[in-house]
């Protein structure tokens, strides 16, 4: 067995518990991390390493874990898991002292976990954690009997609300002794399933009591929301509220930090002689990332509603839901998690198929999960549906916004592109029997404020600085193209028709102009391919360098209406339903296969599709008169 290296208090302890239970929560409370914690099995599916201050001054490291039933791993998450704690991981290793983390509202399920820990025999600390729910539930607990049968300490936490993480902290202060298998003389060592059981029913009868055994179901409400048809109804009017939202509630902050960006690019023209310095900073910074910062309220209403959904204990049972659909589409019930995160990003989206245990299945929800609309792809729509879609309500009362609706339609459309190419896919490539669903459903809980803050926070925080890194970065070397060389003597042209920029796009021009993309476009779509946001900014920068003369480009939407036919406009929309043009998505899909052959083939077909989508509006288009 693994042996300590060193003695004294714990230099590093790991997280370990079922999905779940709230290791994560803890996690964040002992170190200060802003981990993403929600209410369904499978957040965590990477090893995550924090450093947490103790009462005496000393630092330890915390490891916090994907959530595992049991040390016999059947996914890629919980594989991670057993390596970190059998120090099986390069260049690390196994932490010093084990604290197991117990969802006290199922000690049933999660007890045996813990046996099967103390056999690893390493110092243990157990963290009775959701005690707030189970003193509710009427549940009562003998903790101090319950140390003494496991050997080790067992402290009471409540992670959401900074309960009991003092007392916790205490423990790995000290040096504790690794538990034993021999308690009170009796050998438990390597049990079989049923000896577990046994044992985890023993302990149970001996220190809990109280509660009527607690049920995940909440009777009315699921008869609603897990009604196979009514559910169906409730959720798509979920996701419709949602997509109206981020359009409605948005125009107001919006407007504010337009104004803001409009203000500061008075203030450079007012200020600054005209020069290339002064046109880095309006045409190139404002134009560019400013335009791009604009998007910032969508984003963070869009994750809000994300953030709350996830933390409620709705989501599995939305899986659940669509098992039967996502199953005539050759997905498992289990990848609806994955997609829905990939409408945040597909990045997170594909490493959350870890938890698949079905390599094909897994697979399949790879090659899919670029398909639903990031939030990347949210500036572009709402730049092209702002300039090309009236702003006006409809049905009674003019209630509905056209535009909410035809940004929902959009997601759909993703959403149908998907079922589309899943259908194909396991017809040919990825035959695969149907996998039932098995997913634990979570109770229902009211989504906790500080989840929701932290998780907005983290938005705002990634977001605002990608657009001060990568979106800066890569304004700036487009406004440098966009501008050098400049134009020849008597040049009459606007100057960004000789740059480099404007010669790359010319090129480019022939591929793209049987789907109706102009030249800006082909600019835009190059720096698209290392975030996709930037064709907005880089939209922004071209046309402001296009205007010919000095007149100040005005703002971007109305500047396209003017510009572009509604059909190029469609087209650009269709491609971006696709949109297979992002390096990290690539990237991430080659990780998690360990394989070029899937990062290609996914670019491959989504190009074709892209390309083919948009040929095909654009004629579609052009024969109706756009
Ligand atoms: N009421 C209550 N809820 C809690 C407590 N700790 C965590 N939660 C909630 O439980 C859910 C799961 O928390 P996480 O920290 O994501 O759980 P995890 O164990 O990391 O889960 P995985 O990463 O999926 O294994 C979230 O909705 C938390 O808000 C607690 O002490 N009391
Ligand atoms: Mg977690």
């Amino acid at each position: 067995m693994l042996s300590r290296t060193h003695a004294g208090p714990p230099r590093s302890v790991a997280l370990v518990g079922n999905p779940n239970c709230g290791k994560t929560a803890l996690f964040n409370r002992l170190t200060g991390a802003r981990q993403k914690v929600a209410n369904y099995s499978g957040v965590t599916v990477e090893r995550k390493v924090g450093t947490a201050r103790l009462p005496d001054g000393s630092t330890v490291q915390v490891v916090d874990l994907p959530g595992t039933y049991s040390l016999h791993p059947v996914s890629a998450d919980e594989e991670v898991t057993l390596e970190v704690i059998e120090g099986r991981r390069a260049g690390e290793e196994a932490p010093d002292l084990i604290v197991a983390v117990v969802d006290a509202t199922n000690l049933r399920m999660n007890l045996r976990l813990v046996l099967e820990l103390r056999r690893i025999g390493r110092p243990m600390v157990v963290a009775l954690n959701m005690m707030d729910t189970a003193r509710h539930q009427g549940l009562r607990l003998d903790r101090e009997r319950l140390a003494e049968e496991l050997g080790c300490p067992v402290v009471e936490t409540v992670a959401i609300a900074s309960h009991g993480h003092e007392a916790l902290l205490a423990e790995l202060a000290r040096d504790l002794p690794p538990v034993h298998q021999h308690v009170d003389g009796r050998h438990v060592e390597t049990p079989d399933a049923r000896a577990l059981q046994n044992e985890v029913r023993r302990l149970l009868a001996l220190v809990a009591s109280g509660a009527a055994p607690a049920t995940r179901f909440h009777p009315r409400l699921d008869a609603w929301l897990m009604h196979p048809v009514g559910g169906l109804l409730i959720l798509a009017a979920l996701l419709f509220v949602m997509f109206q939202a981020v359009f409605t509630w948005a125009e107001a902050p919006k407007g504010l930090i337009e104004d803001g960006v409009a203000a500061l690019a008075g203030v450079v023209e007012a200020g600054m002689a005209p020069g290339p310095l002064k046109s880095l900073l309006i045409d190139g910074v404002l134009a560019g990332a400013g335009g791009v910062l604009v998007f910032l309220p969508q984003i963070l209403i869009l994750f809000a509603f994300i953030l709350a959904l996830e933390d409620s204990g709705y989501l599995p049972r939305a899986a659940f839901l669509l098992d039967t659909l996502m199953g005539k589409v050759g997905l498992s019930g289990r990848a609806f998690i994955p997609m829905l995160s990939s409408f945040a990003c597909a990045v997170p989206g594909i490493m959350a198929t870890r938890s698949i245990t079905h390599w094909r299945d897994r697979l399949a929800t790879i090659m899919l999960a670029p398909l639903m609309t990031c939030s990347a792809r949210l500036p572009v729509y709402t730049l092209l549906i702002g300039a090309f879609v009236p702003e006006r309500g409809i049905g009674p009362g003019g209630w509905l916004d056209l535009r909410g609706l035809v940004m929902f339609g959009l997601y759909v459309a993703g959403v149908a592109a998907a079922a589309a190419v899943g259908w194909a896919l396991k017809r040919s490539w990825l035959k695969s029997r149907y996998q039932p669903l098995m997913l634990e459903l979570p109770p229902y809980r009211w989504p906790s404020p500080r989840t929701l803050a932290i998780g907005l926070w983290e938005r705002a925080r990634i977001f605002i600085a990608r657009v001060g890194t990568i979106i800066f970065a890569l304004t700036v070397v487009l406004w440098f193209l966009a501008t050098w060389p400049a134009p020849p003597d008597g040049a009459t042209a606007a100057p960004i028709t000789y740059s480099l920029a404007g010669q790359i796009g010319r090129a480019l021009e022939w591929v793209f102009a049987p789907i109706g993309f102009n030249w800006q476009i082909c600019i835009a779509l190059i720096p698209g391919l290392a975030a996709r946001e930037v064709v907005v900014g880089a939209l922004g920068t071209v046309y402001a360098l296009s205007a010919s003369g000095d007149a100040v480009a005005d703002a971007l939407s109305p500047l396209l209406a003017a510009q572009w036919s509604p059909a190029t406009a469609y087209a650009l929309i269709a491609w971006f339903i696709f949109a297979p043009q992002c390096l990290s998505t690539l990237a991430t899909v080659r990780r998690e296969t360990n394989h070029w052959r899937y990062p290609l083939i996914m670019a491959g077909y989504q190009t074709a599709l892209g390309y083919l989508a948009a040929f095909i509006t654009y004629r579609v288009a052009l024969a109706w008169g756009g």
